[in-house]
């Protein structure tokens, strides 16, 4: 399966932000999508997902040589902020999720089950999510494409409100989800970048470009990314952010 990106060009009025985005996405790596601030990373994922309208181009789904448009229930956008129903518990949330769905459902799993993958804890599961960390709402927000597999998975700067076991938790499950989906997720930290992502990708003046796959693992790594993004003023200027 790929996910195929052709000339797609946003615009907010005068301001051009993507300027024909062309890439091919495959399932089975995780992507990173590295860019400055402002470069448009976020405006990206809402076209994609549907949130916002392109002014050209157009994203396509192919299987087995046959391609089709994508279309908005294909992509499983993870937020940085997630929005959720405060005033449901986790398992009020998840067993309301997997009712409304139930007839999409390849296979469904207990309620627990899926609360068990995501190492939610028993007591967790059942206090209101208005009450939950920010890398807890996060973690739901994963379950519920966990449960609905959507082909292409979008996720805007995660990890980051993750602490270091749950990141690393949260890590070996993007491993393991590589398999059925296509992962793109934006960050600004290098270092997760290069240790989660096999390939980057840079938004830079409002295309993509791929980072050549050596270099991930290269001593000069850090250093070669910068350079790549300084040619971009980005939103502030040009000093890097
Ligand atoms: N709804 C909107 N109306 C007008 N301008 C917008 C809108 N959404 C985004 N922009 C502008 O588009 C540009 C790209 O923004 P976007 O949020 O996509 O960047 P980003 O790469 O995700 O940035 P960051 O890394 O800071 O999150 C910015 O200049 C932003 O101000």
């Amino acid at each position: 399966m790929e996910l195929i990106l052709d000339s797609i060009v946003k615009n907010f009025g005068d301001k051009k932000v993507l300027h024909g985005v062309d890439y091919r996405f495959e399932k089975g790596k995780i992507y990173g999508l590295l860019g400055r601030n402002g470069a448009g990373k976020t405006t990206l994922f809402n076209c994609l997902s549907g949130e916002t309208k392109t002014d050209g181009g157009q994203a396509q789904l192919s299987e087995q040589g046959e391609a089709r448009e994508l279309r908005e229930e294909d992509v499983g956008y993870v937020y940085s902020l997630p929005i959720l129903p405060e005033f449901l518990t986790g398992y009020e949330f998840i067993k309301f999720f997997l009712d409304i769905n139930r007839d999409k459902l390849q296979l469904e799993q207990d309620i627990d089950t899926y609360f068990e993958t995501m190492r939610i804890s028993k007591e967790d599961r059942h206090r209101l999510i208005k009450n939950y960390s920010h890398g807890m709402k996060n973690k739901i927000q994963m379950l519920l494409f966990m449960i609905t597999k959507p082909p292409v998975i979008l996720l805007d700067e995660p990890l980051t409100s993750f602490d270091v076991i749950v990141a690393l938790e949260m890590k070996n499950l993007l491993r393991e989800m590589k398999k059925d989906h296509i992962l793109i997720f934006s960050t600004h930290i290098l270092q997760l970048a290069s240790d989660l992502c096999d390939e980057l990708v840079i938004l830079n003046n409002g295309r993509l470009s791929a980072v050549q796959t050596e270099l991930l693992t290269s001593p000069g790594f850090e250093q070669s990314i910068i350079e790549l993004l300084q040619d971009d003023a980005g939103e502030g200027g040009s000093a890097l952010d």
